[in-house]
């Protein structure tokens, strides 16, 4: 038998980076949304590093922050990730490979590790890789998660918003999340700080879309694909903005397919879970 969970994919709207030395203390402040659509890993441990694979939808590739979380647990392992989510498109799918397989892991071994342990473990791993910053705990808290301060708890700092509305999405193609976050950050980063005050002084739903969207442009970010669909769903009466990091736009319940866009829907869900063996 092998453990498994279920990761919901993440999107952040806005984000500012702030880096530390320690991995753990390290990472971003900003909001998003965990999405029903994720990932679901297994894991099966083998008896030595050879052994080692990491399976994403029946292919075997290599992802730096997947074998972080092995080495920091001192396990090896076959890991085994089934998503419908596109990669590199902004929805968190390497932060949740690796809360995916901390959790099942320690599930797997009767490793004795908390919730709080592995959620640190996985984000230090992601951080490490270059891949995210905000994702693993964001995908760990569920709903529509305010990182308040950055890096894993007690250092991260995490609220929330307590709805949970329908989400639409469509993907134009991806965007190096490690080249962004390696690069320059700091005009980035004073409007991911901006957008976060926005949202404190107004928090709805409708002002974390808006308030995404304003960031996007002015970290210009947005591709032209990005900018027309948000302007079609504005159009049509609804919201939407830009994934972090990817060439997606996100709308508010129907509003990408009201639009006339084939978009994939889903809802705002809870945090990653142990799966039922
Ligand atoms: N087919 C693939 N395309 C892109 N990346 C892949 C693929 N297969 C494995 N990877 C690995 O997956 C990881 C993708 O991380 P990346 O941060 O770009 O995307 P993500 O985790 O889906 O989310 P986000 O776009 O939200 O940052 C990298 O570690 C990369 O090496
Ligand atoms: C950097 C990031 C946008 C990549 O998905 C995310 O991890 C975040 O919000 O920190």
């Amino acid at each position: 038998m092998t453990a498994r969970a279920f990761v919901p994919g993440h999107v952040t709207g806005f984000f500012s980076v702030h880096p530390d030395d320690d991995p753990v203390v390290a990472g971003s402040r900003g909001a998003g949304l965990a999405l029903s659509d994720g990932v679901t890993v297994g894991v099966e441990p083998v008896a030595d590093p050879s052994g080692r694979r990491l399976l994403l939808n029946g292919r075997a590739v290599e992802m730096p922050a997947v074998t972080g979380v092995l080495d920091r647990l001192g396990a090896d392992a076959r890991v085994t990730a089934e998503t419908e989510l596109p990669i590199s498109a902004g929805f968190g799918v390497s932060g949740a490979c690796a809360l995916g397989t901390a959790l099942a892991l320690d599930a797997e071994t009767a490793g004795g590790h908390t919730d709080r342990e592995l959620v640190a473990v996985a984000h230090a791993s992601e951080v490490e890789a270059g891949t995210g910053l905000g994702d693993v705990v964001g995908q760990a808290r569920g709903g529509m998660p305010i990182r308040l301060e950055p890096g894993a708890p007690p250092q991260g700092y995490l609220d929330g918003l307590p709805a949970r509305p329908g989400v639409e999405y469509i993907t134009f193609g991806g965007l190096d999340t490690a080249e962004v976050i390696g690069g320059d950050t700091e005009a980035l980063s004073r409007a991911g700080e901006a957008a976060l005050e926005t949202l404190h002084d107004s928090p709805t739903v409708e002002t974390f879309v808006g308030a995404s969207r304003r960031f996007a442009r002015e970290a210009r970010l947005t591709t032209p694909d990005v900018e027309t669909a948000i302007e079609d769903v504005q159009a049509a009466g609804g919201e939407a903005a830009m994934a972090m990091l990817g060439q997606t736009v996100f709308a508010l319940d129907d509003g990408l397919s009201r639009a006339g866009y084939d978009a994939r829907s889903c809802r705002v869900t809870a945090g990653a879970t142990l799966l039922e063996a």
